[in-house]
């Protein structure tokens, strides 16, 4: 019998925590706020912004979504994204991706104050991240997958972890964050030709892709612990994740669902990130102090 490595089992040891940090600030006169930035309606952002919905109520955060039209324009975009940028009420930027073509990806990370950058997106954030500096803001799924790792004990000293996806979001940055914990990281994608080897050979196996079901039993090592970060929408409306859930858990060790899996943890470390640059605000000339 495996492990379940149950999300919502680990927000809530982070809740009480996040609760007692938003409670010290408040006490100082610090409301902690964050903004999402909506481009359209994509079901896999809808799924995103109600869990995040619920973590900033639940927690006590303040959460405003500003929702713009699948067709803006680059111009109209920067417009609306620097008032919330530079508006001193918000100290947390969640901006979803990826976004439509006609916007400029790459300048829009140039502009994002990496102060407010909750999810990794600056280059700033991103360069610390690569450098091993734990003080910037990692992309919070990445973060979150540590943070189960940690709660059901899961070493990651010496371990061969494969990691499968190399976005920005999760795969990379995911595998800097447990190269920083000492394993062996293997990272795997569309290009690679033997998937299923590389996943047989892995302790740990992540996977960051948005195929359902595509890892199955017969690629995965007896024991092994297995993350499955994918969030894929079925036909019926129906989650499911990237590993083939009902035959993996036979063999390995661990494994997170879907739902209910590394995606309630995203919401928390999304918390987390919002009171810690509330914090941070908080020491900075010109603001109000405790
Ligand atoms: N649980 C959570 O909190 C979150 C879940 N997600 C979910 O995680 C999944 C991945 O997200 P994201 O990283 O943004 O997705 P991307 O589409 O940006 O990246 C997918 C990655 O998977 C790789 N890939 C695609 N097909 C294959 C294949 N057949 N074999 C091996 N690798 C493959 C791609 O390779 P290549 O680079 O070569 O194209 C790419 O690196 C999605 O389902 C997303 O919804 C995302 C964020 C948070
Ligand atoms: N910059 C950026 N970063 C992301 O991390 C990012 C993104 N853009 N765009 C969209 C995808 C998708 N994603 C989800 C995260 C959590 C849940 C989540 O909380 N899921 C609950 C279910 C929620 C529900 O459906 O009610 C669960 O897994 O149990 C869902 C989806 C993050 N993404």
């Amino acid at each position: 019998m495996s492990i379940q490595m149950r999300g919502a089992e680990v927000a809530k040891a982070m809740k009480e925590k996040l609760i007692r940090e938003r409670e010290e600030l408040n006490a100082a006169g610090v409301n902690p706020c964050l903004t999402i930035i909506r481009v359209g309606a994509k079901e896999n952002d809808l799924a995103y912004e109600r869990g995040a919905k619920k973590r900033m109520e639940m927690i006590g955060i303040e959460c405003r979504i500003a929702e713009l039209p699948e067709d803006i324009s680059q111009e109209e975009f920067e417009d609306a994204f620097c008032k919330i940028n530079k508006d001193p009420e918000v100290h947390g930027i969640l901006l979803f991706q990826p976004l439509p073509e006609q916007l400029d990806v790459e300048k829009i990370r140039q502009m994002i104050d990496p102060a407010k950058d909750m999810d990794g997106m600056s280059p700033v954030n991103l360069a610390k991240i690569f450098e091993g500096d734990r003080t910037a803001y990692a992309p919070c799924t990445s973060e979150a997958v540590m943070h189960i790792m940690n709660h059901y004990g899961i070493e990651l000293q010496g371990k061969r972890v494969t990691v499968i996806g190399r976005s920005m979001v999760v795969g990379k940055p995911l595998s800097m964050l447990m190269l920083g914990q000492n394993a062996t990281v293997t990272i795997c994608h569309s290009r690679t030709k033997d998937l299923a080897d590389r996943c047989r050979e892995a302790e740990i196996i992540v996977a960051a892709i948005g195929r359902a079901n595509h890892i199955t039993a017969d690629m995965i090592a007896e024991g092994a612990v297995v993350a499955d970060v994918g969030i894929n929408v079925l036909e019926d409306g129906t989650l499911c994740g990237d590993v083939d859930y009902e035959n993996v858990r036979e063999k390995v060790s661990h494994i997170t669902p879907v739902p209910g899996g590394v995606g309630n943890v995203t919401t928390s470390v999304l918390a987390s990130h919002v009171l810690r640059a509330a914090r941070t605000g908080q020491n900075e000339p010109g603001q109000r102090r405790g």
